[in-house]
């Protein structure tokens, strides 16, 4: 049951309490409640998002993308000092669903490079690609999409690298972009040599159509996929509008109560879980609540004035995030733009409530490209591979003309760039000993000269790729930056001032291996040194994934839950 508000719920004991119903918190709502016996209680700060056709419709995501939007909790980073010490907006879901309800629904796993790393890092085979594609093929329902009939995704998936029974549905969506076909023959000219791949078989290295979060032309989140199916389960409650403000010591290195309020004025109240607390509150929540629980850097919590409890020093640390910034080229084509033109967008919508097709189903890129530097690029030199191996790219493209999301007059070619695996660290620490204040949550874009430097050699592919003869007559001039910012500093400043927040961070309670000092959390994902308390969430990998994460976050949600009942026998 879904209960609105605190004062609803009559019990204070569970066996399991979730902090935070997002993209790993439902699954694992889902996967421990399947046991009529066990009692779970999920904890969500925000409110319901299923209902609202700002996140059900494809194209509307934009209207959840706005700074200070609804379902985010709107944070800002602090200075960022690789962005010319500019403060930028860092979107995270607010809501049932988490950053799911809320995100840009791209469908791409890890690499078999990139899991393979977390079976290295933790020395859990467990994590590897292998062990963990059951649960891979078990999150998926591949559908077709609604805007095309079965022949249209023929060639550009892997049946064999996808799950067809699972509760989200996954789709490539259908709904075809001028520049499409131009962009394959392009990159599959004797310049560029690439192939078509499914992005979700071991690699993205090559072209690939973009699958989507979506199926039968509607998002599909943790919320419309896990929870709403099985909402009325009567051993599993969710309390929705109802912070968790930290996890209390029970007992000496026991931490299995947790303290809640629906508000920063509402009285405290606590609730306790006869098994385990599990924190899934995403790469911000979960770290600041760790360190709200007095479970961090001994100095730094006592200058926030919170009590130690647990010494673990890299609690909000070694975060990684990707840098993305959008470059634009003028296009010659007629524009048809459904923020510019009133009349095409009431049209679309009606033909999106008749029967999900159209316009409205559309993401804002079709295609991704996915590139590795060269093999004795002057960048790799004497420096560790910042990938996770050879199969993994350092950086991706994607190049549209946007033109429905275009609120402008002018027919725009757009190409955004992005980082894979960056090299720079950033972090969550708290600002003050209030879990009604946001944190500080720093993601240290482009410090690093590596990752500057590979954002740039991103920028010339993109540039190689407008230029190409194929595209002559359909790419004109550039239009951001306007064509005078020519050499290699002003490009440099330019993606300084236009670097934008992904929302993909990792890493603020990493795993690692038992026994090692590295990390928060062991291969089992329990906070290392203490009782009754894990973390399943984004904020355990231990750094970025090739490409984007709610992908990878189900997987984790989905072998954690298996990690957990074993262990409790269910
Ligand atoms: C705008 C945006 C676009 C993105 N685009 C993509 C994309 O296209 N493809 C992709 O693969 N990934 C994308 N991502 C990233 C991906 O969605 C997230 O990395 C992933 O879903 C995070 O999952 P999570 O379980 O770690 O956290 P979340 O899903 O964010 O869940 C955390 C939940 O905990 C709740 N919470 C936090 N603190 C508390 C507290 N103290 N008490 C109670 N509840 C709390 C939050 O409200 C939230 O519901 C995007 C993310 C965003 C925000």
């Amino acid at each position: 049951k879904i209960y609105d508000s605190l004062s609803e719920l009559e019990k204070s004991q569970f066996d399991f309490i979730i902090c935070g119903g997002g993209n790993a918190g439902l699954v694992l709502a889902n996967r421990l409640s399947e046991n009529p016996a066990v009692q779970v209680l999920v904890i969500e700060a925000g409110g319901r998002t299923q209902d609202d056709p700002d996140t059900q419709i494809p194209f509307l995501d934009i209207n959840l993308l706005a700074d200070r939007a609804k379902y985010q909790w709107n944070t800002t980073t602090t200075p960022q000092k690789g962005l010319l010490g500019k403060t930028i907006n860092y979107p995270r879901g607010f809501g049932l669903g988490g950053s799911t309800a809320h995100n840009g629904m791209i469908w791409i796993k890890g690499s078999v490079d990139d899991y393979d790393n977390w079976a290295k890092v933790t020395g859990d085979d467990g994590w590897s690609y292998n062990a963990l594609e059951p649960y891979m093929k078990k999150v998926e329902r591949f559908t077709n999409p609604t805007e095309k009939g079965p022949d249209f995704v023929n060639g550009k998936f892997n049946p064999q690298a996808h799950g067809f029974q699972g509760p989200l549905g996954i789709s490539i969506i259908g709904n075809e972009d001028r520049i499409d076909d131009l962009v394959v023959e392009v990159l599959k000219s004797k310049e560029f040599n690439m192939s078509v791949v499914d992005g979700n078989d071991k690699s993205s290295l090559g072209i690939w159509w973009i699958q989507s979060s979506v199926s039968g032309g509607t998002r599909s989140s943790s919320a419309t996929s896990y929870l709403d199916p099985i909402d009325c389960r009567p051993n599993l409650s969710v309390v929705i509008n109802t912070q968790v403000t930290r996890v209390i010591q029970t007992k000496k290195g026991d931490f299995r109560t947790v303290e809640v309020a629906g508000g920063p004025k509402e009285p405290r109240q606590t609730f306790t879980a006869c098994k385990e607390v599990i924190l899934s509150a995403g790469v911000v929540g979960s770290a600041q609540l760790l360190l709200l629980s007095g479970i961090g850097h001994k100095q730094e919590l006592a200058a926030v004035g919170v009590k130690l409890t647990h010494e673990s020093p890299n609690v909000g640390k070694g975060l990684s995030n990707q840098p993305q910034t959008l470059f634009s080229w003028e296009g010659n084509f007629t524009m048809n733009s459904l923020i510019a033109n009133q009349t095409f967008f009431d049209e679309s919508l009606a033909r999106w409530n008749k029967n999900h097709t159209g316009p409205m189903n559309t993401v804002p890129a079709n295609l991704v490209s996915a590139f590795r530097l060269p093999e004795n690029s002057t960048l790799l030199k004497g420096i560790e591979d910042p990938s996770a191996g050879p199969r993994t790219p350092h950086y991706y493209m994607g190049l549209a003309t946007t033109e429905y999301f275009n609120s402008g007059s002018q027919p725009t070619i757009g190409a955004v760039l992005q980082v894979s695996e960056p090299i720079s660290r950033g972090s969550v620490t708290l600002n003050s000993n209030d879990p009604f204040d946001q944190p500080n949550v720093d993601l240290a874009f482009l410090v690093e000269d590596l990752d500057t430097q590979i954002l740039l050699q991103a920028y010339r592919t993109a540039k190689a790729q407008i230029e190409h003869p194929l595209m002559k007559g359909f790419a004109l001039d550039r239009l951001s930056p306007p064509p005078e910012v020519q050499i290699d500093d002003d490009i440099i400043i330019y993606m300084r001032n236009n670097t934008i927040a992904t929302s993909h961070a990792v890493g603020t309670a990493a795993m690692s291996r038992n026994g090692s000092h590295d990390g928060v959390v062991g291969p089992d994902l329990k906070v290392k040194g203490i009782n009754g308390l894990r973390v399943v969430d984004a904020s355990v990998f231990p750094v970025n994934l090739q490409m984007n994460n709610q992908a990878a976050v189900y997987h984790l949600a989905e072998r954690a839950s298996d990690l957990i009942k074993h262990e409790w026998h269910l």
